[in-house]
């Protein structure tokens, strides 16, 4: 709970990182009851001492059907079917935003004023900045938010519109899934792991005790000689960039408390990584989803529709070629070494070419919220793209096609919806927390 920590310990020893160590408040608060939502959710009350979990919604309806069922979580894997119980529910109200600007006069936020400790969010990036202004009371400087979301700029977003006060701002942690979870339709408390995949975690250094990125590499040495081995320099070394920092820093007793539940609970497959090391898995997903994503919109089709065609591979490597260049220049790589090589070009086809080919028969996740109706995640993945290779002097006239093709298509389809009669019984729209789908199959 907020103002009850004391502040971290260095551990002198390893091993004693993972022990168990006493927290205040073991509660983990699950944000957008989607198909990643549902699938940590129920992961989580199956391992030995589960936390005490509360899952939060937006949708009146789903909270209405909750309490009428037999509140238990269900999650199909191949054959087996697992239901679980034990989850709190609550309701709260995303703020709603016209423009960015927050809209006055609507009943807004959680009713519940009780603090959170542990929050994971798992809405889809565009509403995560309104979910959590829903809840912004309730965090604090000592609470912590797992970042679940697809693509990049989101923890900008809500430094920017949730917590402007590095003072008062929760601690980040960040996760990227790669495992394949469907929801079905009309199923509001079921899941299918349809994929096995894994998730990276990591922490976002906080800027009240670190300075951001770029991190320096860390010493090597080679066997039997005391001369650490220099790290080569990205291939375009840019004289004006900050110095790098260390990338150490202190875990902080709920950021290691949820790190830990996270690791101990098997099905998720949940790995940790340092920060400079979360930062470039989580450029290679985008590469991918850059790719995958927008073009499936495009051409209405499943993953591997866009593999063996002669003019698609060409559009890929046209847009590879920019992304892979952004990335290569993007000053928080530059001292980080082998980036040249770990995202040229090639390297990204082979691994777009690779994610498709495992999940050849689904809908990519932006296709599914493209049919719905729903914003995309297009800004948090192409149209990063574009804003940084602006900000580096990359024209990215290829993303920035993909861009505004992906959301000219959302019009039209939002277009022809809204001509649409209503029906009575039409599904609860509780889609876009999490998604249809999600996940790459590593
Ligand atoms: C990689 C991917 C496109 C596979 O389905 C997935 O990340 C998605 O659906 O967004």
């Amino acid at each position: 709970m907020p103002g009850q920590q004391t502040p971290p310990v260095p551990n002198p020893n390893v091993a004693d990182f993972y022990r168990v160590q006493p927290v205040t408040d073991r509660r983990i608060h699950i944000l957008g009851v989607g198909s990643i939502g549902r699938f940590i959710a129920h992961s989580l009350r199956g391992i030995a001492n589960p936390p005490p979990i509360t899952l939060l919604t937006h949708s009146g309806e789903w909270f209405k059907k909750w309490e009428e069922s037999p509140k238990l979580l269900s999650l199909t894997t191949g054959d087996s079917i697992e239901k679980r119980g034990g989850f709190d529910v609550e309701e709260y109200r995303p703020v709603q935003r016209f423009h960015g600007k927050e809209v006055d006069g609507v009943e807004v936020g959680s009713k519940s004023t009780e603090p959170i400790s542990t929050l994971i969010i798992c809405t889809k990036a565009p509403v995560a900045v309104s979910a959590l202004l829903g809840v912004r009371h309730r965090l604090g400087p000592d609470s912590v938010i797992l970042f679940m979301q697809n693509g990049m700029g989101i923890v900008e977003e809500v430094n920017r519109d949730v917590f402007p006060d590095p003072a008062t701002r929760p601690h980040y942690m960040l996760g990227i899934n790669s495992h394949g979870v469907n929801i079905p339709s009309k199923a509001p408390f079921s899941a299918i792991h349809a994929g096995f995949g894994t998730i990276a975690l990591g922490i976002l250094p906080h800027e009240r005790e670190h300075a951001p990125a770029p991190y320096s590499a860390p010493t090597l040495f080679t066997p039997g000689s005391k001369e650490p081995v220099l790290p080569k320099r990205s291939a375009t070394p840019d004289e004006d960039t900050s110095a790098p920092g260390p990338a150490g820093f202190e875990w902080t007793q709920n950021s290691r408390y949820l790190l830990r539940t996270l690791l101990r609970t098997p099905v998720l497959c949940a790995t940790a990584f340092s920060p400079p090391d979360l930062l470039q898995l989580q450029l290679e997903k985008l590469a991918v989803n850059s790719i995958i994503n927008p073009l499936t919109v495009l051409l209405d089709a499943r993953n591997g529709s866009i593999l063996y065609n002669y003019y698609i591979t060409r559009t890929m490597r046209l847009l590879l070629a920019e992304t892979s260049l952004v990335i290569r220049s993007l000053p928080e790589l530059q001292h980080i070494p082998n980036v040249a090589h770990r995202f040229e070009p090639g390297r990204l086809e082979t691994m777009v070419v690779g994610v498709a080919n495992k999940t050849r028969d689904n809908i990519s996740s932006m296709l599914a919220d493209s049919r719905k109706g729903s914003r995309t995640e297009i800004d948090y993945i192409n149209a990063w793209v574009v804003k940084r290779g602006e900000e580096l002097g990359v024209r990215c006239v290829m993303n920035y096609m993909m861009v505004n093709l992906v959301k000219g298509k959302a019009g039209m389809i939002q277009y022809e919806m809204g001509q649409d009669i209503p029906m009575v019984g039409d599904s609860l729209d509780i889609l876009s927390e999490g998604g249809e789908s999600g996940g790459d199959y590593t």
